[in-house]
């Protein structure tokens, strides 16, 4: 048998970045390579395990993102557009697994990671759970089968510390919305109502966000109608369901040609 393969995690001292860490320790079907971090940041040059504030694991914190991502076959990337757009390039060239789920990404570094994506297979979802990509097929399939008579709403919670709106899973559900009714999101959006807006447009598909304490994340897509509403709901608990598909889409990956991806082809929905 073969090794297992080796995952580099980015952003380490992150939220995302230490749950990613747990889980791939854990985890019998891979083996952690390296943990990166910025430049002079106090972790570099320190044992993660023991930096987490546990038991030391072999690994040492490291800001050499090329160094790293040369000895890895996938990398586990939950940062920032910045960093993530720059960590696109650096694993195409290392020819290892890019699995990105930073979210507030702009169109420009979109078609970035679109071209690293040419040399290296790149795994990108706003979110990485079951669950919410299943909410986003059941949100396209409502939206088919009802008109604009019904107004579609996209409600968000997170944390405090969230630092995009709206998050990268609420504009998963609106682009299945808005196909769903065949419309480009992009003309029917309505995001940040304040003030005296006028009246809702008929075929818009509305955002709101909500930030507070310590919501992992929660996503609701209602149709509103005449005398009756659907509401679709989705809750994260516990931050491992990410991490967990993360993984999940890194072995997948292995397998797989240079290109884009999405955690619907991982998952087979
Ligand atoms: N797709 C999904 O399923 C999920 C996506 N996310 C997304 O993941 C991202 C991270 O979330 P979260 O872990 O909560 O955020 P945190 O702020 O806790 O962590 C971000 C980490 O990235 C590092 N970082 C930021 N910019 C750079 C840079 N330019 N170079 C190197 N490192 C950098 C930060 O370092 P420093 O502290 O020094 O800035 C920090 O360690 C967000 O975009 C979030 O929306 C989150 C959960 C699930
Ligand atoms: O920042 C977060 O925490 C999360 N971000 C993702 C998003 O923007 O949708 C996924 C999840 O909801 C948690």
């Amino acid at each position: 048998m073969g090794e297992l393969p080796g995952i580099v995690v980015t952003g380490a001292s992150g939220r995302m970045g230490q749950m990613l860490i747990r889980t791939v320790l854990e985890s019998d079907k891979a083996r952690l390579v390296g943990c990166l971090e910025r430049p002079g940041h106090d972790w570099i040059g320190r044992d993660v395990g023991t930096a987490m504030g546990g038991a030391e694991v072999g690994v040492t914190v490291t800001d050499d993102a090329l160094e790293a991502f040369a000895r890895a076959q996938a990398v586990l990337d939950f940062t920032a557009p910045a960093a993530t757009v720059e960590f696109a390039k650096l694993a195409a060239q290392a020819r290892a697994v890019h699995v990105i789920g930073t979210t507030g990404l702009a169109p420009e570094d979109i078609e970035k990671i679109g071209k690293a994506a040419h040399h290296a297979p790149i795994v990108r979802a706003g979110n990485m759970s079951l669950g919410v990509n299943l909410l986003v097929r059941l949100t396209r399939q409502v939206a088919t089968a009802l008109d604009a008579d019904f107004d579609i709403e996209i409600v968000e919670a997170h944390h405090r510390h969230k630092v995009d709106a709206p998050s990268g899973t609420a504009l998963m559900l609106g682009a299945a919305a808005a196909e769903g009714r065949g419309v480009d999101l992009d003309t029917v959006s309505d995001r940040g109502r304040d003030g005296i807006t006028g009246a809702r447009e008929r075929g818009h598909i509305g955002f709101s966000a909500v930030r507070g304490g310590d919501v992992v994340g929660e996503h609701e897509v209602i149709f509103y109608g005449a005398g009756e509403r659907i509401a679709l709901r989705h809750m994260a608990t516990d931050r491992a369901l990410f991490a967990r598909g993360a993984l999940k889409a890194a072995l997948w990956a292995q397998d797989q040609a240079p290109g884009e991806y999405d955690m619907m082809d991982v998952l087979g929905l």
